[in-house]
């Protein structure tokens, strides 16, 4: 008998006839004759619920207690499920993150996971029970429960999978599939068949908030063949894979976006090989991520140097490079909130020149002035306004083809 790994998410297991629902297609998939694990979300919007309980009590709240907070929105989830599966005549049995065995690195909010032990999880199903295991926590290494950033069920659900060697893992979600661009902002997205695990993960790193990003990188580095559909439409969904057959002739396969961008620009940054280095160990000592790096340096003169962060950092930020401003060697730093980050992504630009160039002059005809670029081989980000990033999507979406996607 095969291991299979069903995720749903918050939208899927919102209210209790939702959680009926999502018991029906758990029981369907084990009539199949698999045996079955299921990661489940918090209900609805439970998760921001509770984070703004804590930001009425405190605006930088403490990150072990969100982590002990935000993790028993799943812990509702799970149990409610398991008792539905229980009406419906079929043993189940809900699991924590440290009951399933998820150890975590002794990070809060945003930790990876370092390892599993199935042993509970196999032993459950060897006895015929359907696992219900909690997404998005787990237990460090120094006993603290933590959890796996927002939107890190994902990446419990293909974890698991890896462990189990399951023969699939399928996320469930409250929209058909992977889109060409986010169809609750874009209606004119499009489903997409199938998409590589590269260019899903970079989707997913520039803001498609459909698939966690390390999930992604899980079902890439262990070949877990991954799919995502809809929980309450019974469509074919989208496949992602190491290498995609189909809509061959997209050049770029997605536009992805995200809001609450802050540009910070340090001035002044004295001449040295080791400014540059030091800047960044001790941000990234302090755990923020930074994003697009922009630095200019001319010989003999000091440096001018801009980075991208999550407005959610430009707190601990600014007090970390005030702190050091004089260990670090600069004359002052200025920020800027209020930013977006657009980005398209497509495998076929590495063989199609020409890409950025009309990325840029799409938004140049739509007077939006660009503030920052990066790019790898399977993508071009764009730093813009963010009051203009819906207009930047639209127009990249129609400019590159992708309006025009069959839909199935
Ligand atoms: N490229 C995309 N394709 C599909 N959905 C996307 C895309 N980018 C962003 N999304 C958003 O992802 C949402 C699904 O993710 P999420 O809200 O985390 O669902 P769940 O609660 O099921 O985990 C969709 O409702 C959609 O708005
Ligand atoms: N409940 C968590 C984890 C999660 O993955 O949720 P969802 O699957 O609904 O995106 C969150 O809201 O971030």
């Amino acid at each position: 008998m095969g291991v299979v790994v069903l995720k749903f998410g918050g939208t899927s297991v919102g209210n209790v006839e939702r959680i009926k629902n999502t018991a029906n297609r758990i029981l369907d998939e084990k009539k199949m004759g698999n045996q079955v694990v299921v990661v489940v979300s918090a209900m609805g919007k439970t998760t921001d619920q509770l984070v703004t309980l804590a930001k009425e009590l405190s605006s930088y709240p403490n990150k072990r207690e969100m982590d002990m907070l935000l993790s028993t929105g799943e812990q509702v989830t799970i149990s409610l499920l398991s008792m539905a599966l229980a009406e419906k005549g079929h043993s189940a049995i809900s699991f924590t993150g440290w009951q399933a065995g998820i150890l975590t690195e002794s990070v809060h909010s945003n930790a990876r996971i370092i390892d599993i032990d199935q042993k509970r999880i196999i032993n459950q199903l060897a006895e015929g029970n359907i696992v219900i295991v909690a997404g998005f926590q787990g237990v460090s290494t120094d006993g603290e429960i933590t959890t796996l950033g927002r939107g890190g069920s994902d990446t419990t659900a293909v974890a698991l999978a890896a462990a189990l060697e399951a023969e699939k893992c399928v996320i469930y979600t409250d929209v058909t599939g992977v889109y060409t661009s986010d169809p609750r902002f874009i209606p004119q997205a499009r489903k997409l068949e199938a998409i590589s695990y590269d260019e899903m993960l970079e989707l997913s790193n520039l803001g498609a908030g459909v698939l966690h990003s390390r999930a992604v990188e899980f079902a890439k580095n262990y070949q877990i063949p991954l799919e995502v559909c809809s929980s309450l439409e019974r469509v074919a969904g989208t496949v992602i894979e190491e290498e995609v057959t189909v809509e061959k002739s997209l050049v770029v396969r997605g536009v992805a976006f995200e809001g609450d961008i802050t540009r910070i620009t340090i001035f002044g940054l004295k001449n040295s090989f080791q400014n540059l280095s030091s800047v960044f160990t001790t941000l990234a000592n302090n755990n923020i991520n930074v994003d697009i790096i922009i630095q200019n340096q001319t010989d003999g003169e000091d440096a001018y140097l801009s980075f991208s962060i999550k407005n959610d950092d430009l707190h601990d930020t600014s007090k970390i490079l005030e702190d050091y401003q004089e260990t670090l060697g600069f004359d002052h730093f200025e920020y800027e909130a209020g930013l977006a980050k657009v980005s398209i992504i497509g495998s076929g630009m590495i063989s199609n020149p020409g890409v950025a160039a009309k990325m840029f002059s799409t938004l140049a005809e739509q007077n939006i002035m660009i503030k920052m670029v990066s790019t790898s081989e399977i993508k071009v980000s764009t730093v813009i306004e963010e009051q203009q990033m819906i207009k930047a999507v639209e127009s990249l979406h129609t400019a590159f083809g992708l309006d025009l996607v069959a839909m199935k």
